[in-house]
């Protein structure tokens, strides 16, 4: 009997080592799955290679992982987790601040740009009024010329009228004789007599305060951008306001133009209240003591009441911190008459101080300039002649003259 115990004794022993063996085998083949969230795998770990008898648990032929499916634990690391020694994100570079050139002379170094395309017009009526016999037919394309040129149904008649006057007085005509008779000519019809200085200066305590207008596309942004750059040349400090919510990048254009020249940019939210952000733009010019505010406004034309609506709130919430020192309108010249209509529209809506003509590079049609003080009877103060920077400038008629006849 105690040798049958001692055999059952001995038998479980064994069957317990055995078992314990079997189950010892299983945890150390589970052991790496319990541990594989706590380690990060690493890319350059290759797969493990399969062991005698894993064919059971995991077929051969099972898609495995590639390297990039392995995700790698990025979210929250663990005191496990390797220290991450990436370098940090350079800081994004300053924009660095232009100076702008001198705004004195720019008329006068941009004239190649109006003589190109004001041919036409200077060189144009020159040439007719040479011709030796001046009959009704000559009469009548110096009249075409002029036409063509947009410089308006009036001045035209009258500048013909003047010249067909003088010329006779004159007699037997020398091409230098011509020349002085057609620029005084056109000086008078330009008028000598504007103030054309873009009012900048409050003489208040607060800064001068200036409003863009005009369509969208003629060169609104472009020009407040550039007219930020001709006060910061003439030593003035600016602050910018994004009124014109209407188009999301436009905000975004004047606030690159503002850091050209390291000038803050007011803006608000795509489509907010183009009132509120000229508010917040005074608030900002008067609390930095900034010398001009230039606002930048947006120009819908779809209704008349519309535009009314919005301009007028503009200018009322500003009037609040301060008044306007001037009101700027902005012209595409390329735009011919259809200009002088939008010119005629927005005069009705807001008190026009002084008009901004621009693309005056790319057009013969450099009689605007008439045309279109003749119908609001105020001066064009500024003239664009180009996309670069600085290729805006104050406009002065004899300069202007000058390159459309050649001295
Ligand atoms: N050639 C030439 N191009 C100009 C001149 N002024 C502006 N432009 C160009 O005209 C285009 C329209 O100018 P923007 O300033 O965006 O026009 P905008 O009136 O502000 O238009 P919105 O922002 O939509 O209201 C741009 O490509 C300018 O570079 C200029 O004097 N000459």
């Amino acid at each position: 009997m105690e040798i049958v115990i001692l055999a059952v004794v001995i038998a479980v022993v064994v069957v317990g080592a055995i078992g314990g063996l079997v189950v010892g085998s299983r945890k150390k083949k589970r052991l790496p799955e319990a541990k594989a969230p706590s380690v990060p795998p690493t890319i350059t770990a290759p797969p493990a290679e399969p062991h005698v008898g894993d064919e059971a648990e995991t077929p051969r032929d099972e898609a495995r992982r590639t390297i990039e499916e392995v995700d790698l634990p990025v979210a929250e690391p663990s005191a496990s987790a390797p220290v991450v020694t990436e370098e940090p994100p350079a800081a994004p570079l300053a924009p660095e601040i232009e100076t702008p050139e001198p705004t004195a002379g720019r008329l006068v170094r941009l004239r190649a740009r109006l003589s190109r395309s004001q041919n036409a017009l200077g060189k144009g009526l020159l040439t007719l009024l040479s011709r030796e016999h001046l009959d009704e037919d000559t009469w009548e394309e110096i009249e075409d010329t002029l036409l063509t040129a947009d410089v308006g149904v009036a001045p035209t008649q009258e500048l013909v009228e003047r010249l067909r006057e003088r010329v006779r007085v004159l007699g037997t005509r020398t091409p230098d004789e011509l020349r002085t008779l057609l620029r005084e000519e056109l000086l008078n019809l330009l008028g000598t007599d504007f103030d054309r200085v873009v009012k900048t200066e409050s003489g208040l305590e607060t800064p001068g305060i200036v409003m863009v207008v005009g369509v969208n596309g003629t060169g609104k942004t472009t020009t407040t951008g550039k007219l930020a750059r001709v006060l910061v040349a003439d030593g003035r400090s600016v602050v910018l306001g994004a009124a014109d919510t209407f188009r999301a990048a436009a905000a975004d254009q004047l606030q690159t133009w503002g850091e050209r020249v390291g000038a803050r940019t007011v803006r608000g939210p795509e489509g907010g209240d183009p009132a509120s952000i000229a508010f917040d733009t005074v608030k900002e010019g008067i609390a930095e003591g900034a010398d001009v505010v230039l606002i930048d406004t947006a120009g819908r034309l779809h209704t008349k009441t519309g535009l009314m609506d919005e301009l007028g709130k503009v200018k009322r919430v500003v009037e609040k911190h301060a008044p306007l020192d001037e009101v700027l309108l902005v012209l595409d010249a390329t735009t011919g008459q259809n200009g002088l209509v939008q010119a005629r529209v927005f005069a009705e809506v807001v008190d026009i101080t002084g008009i901004v003509l621009t693309k005056l590079d790319g057009t013969a049609k450099g009689g605007i300039v008439i045309a279109v003080q003749r119908e609001l009877g105020v001066p064009v103060k500024l003239v664009g002649l180009g996309e670069g920077a600085d290729d805006l400038a104050p406009f002065e008629p004899e300069a202007f003259v000058d390159a459309l006849i050649g001295d």
